[in-house]
């Protein structure tokens, strides 16, 4: 459980595809400005479990409590208005077109002038260039095509993104796959710097220094269903891939209340 207050709350989240099983009963908390590391083997459930959160799947079962109330989203659109986000390398990009464009797509700043409708490009431009000042993010020019720049640069241009446009909850599935180690490194001090504003992280990684490195907490899914729920302080690497491998759970499933058998008398 998160020691802060919570931005969203899995409450037994079951999913089925047919016969299978793909979640069984998920409930763990995401507190706001943590980083949670979303840890699990091949099949463990992690993709399925973040596309419930960000609206691309709905659940069989279970409830989602998000700021306090409960929600349902029907599509990453209704997920994406709420503030969660998932954030895929560079495929919500429009490559060629600008960063500004981009970082403006669908939201562009127009008055008018004599009923016609005048897109404030400089407008535009210097919020781009602050928002991406003040994330520390360095960019050749933002009149670049995205095309022109490299992995890491479009993935900070989509974190930035994010941030700028009110965004609470950010989903990372394996962000750095692809990246070089310069970039996972700056990747890394990213995510610490949005979580340091108060913005929550989900980040699925199979590399087990990047959850130690950027994660407030861990969670570990095996088979459908939470094996861990640890602070990163807590525990060790070896614990977690314990956990992984279903040689550990922690903390241990609480018994199943037994049923009574008597009635009051
Ligand atoms: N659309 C689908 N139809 C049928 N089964 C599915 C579907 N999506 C996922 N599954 C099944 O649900 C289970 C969980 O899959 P999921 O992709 O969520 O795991 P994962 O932990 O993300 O794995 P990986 O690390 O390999 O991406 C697996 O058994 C998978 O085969």
């Amino acid at each position: 459980m998160t020691a802060r207050e919570p931005l969203l709350s899995l409450d037994g989240i079951t999913r089925n595809f047919g016969a299978i099983e793909a979640l069984r009963g998920i409930t763990f908390e995401i507190g706001k400005g943590e980083v949670v590391a979303l840890l699990g083997d091949n099949g463990a459930g992690k993709s399925t479990l973040v596309k419930i959160i960000s609206g691309g799947l709905e659940p069989s079962g279970g409830r989602l409590v998000y700021e306090g109330r409960e929600v349902r989203f029907g599509s990453p659109a209704e997920a994406k208005a709420a503030g969660i986000e998932t954030v895929y390398q560079d495929l919500s990009l429009c490559t060629n077109v600008d960063v500004v464009a981009n970082f403006f797509m669908g939201r562009e700043i127009v008055k008018r002038f004599l009923g016609i409708p005048i897109l404030q490009e400089r407008a535009m431009e210097a919020a781009t260039a602050k928002a991406i000042a003040d994330a520390g993010t360095r960019i050749p020019s933002l009149r670049t095509n995205v095309e022109h720049l490299s992995g890491g640069q479009r993935q900070a241009i989509e974190l930035n993104r994010f941030v700028h446009w009110g965004g609470k909850l950010v989903l990372l599935d394996e962000p750095f796959a692809a990246l070089g180690v310069e970039q996972t490194r700056r990747g890394l001090e990213m995510i610490k710097r949005i979580a340091a504003q108060g913005i929550s992280v989900v980040i699925i990684t199979h590399i087990m220094a990047q959850a130690f490195q950027v994660a407030d907490r861990m969670v570990v899914i095996r088979q459908g269903q939470v094996a861990g729920d640890v602070r990163t302080e807590d525990t060790t690497a070896d614990e977690v891939v314990r956990m992984i491998t279903g040689e550990a759970v922690k903390p241990p499933r609480a018994p199943i209340a037994e049923a009574r058998t008597t009635g009051p008398a």
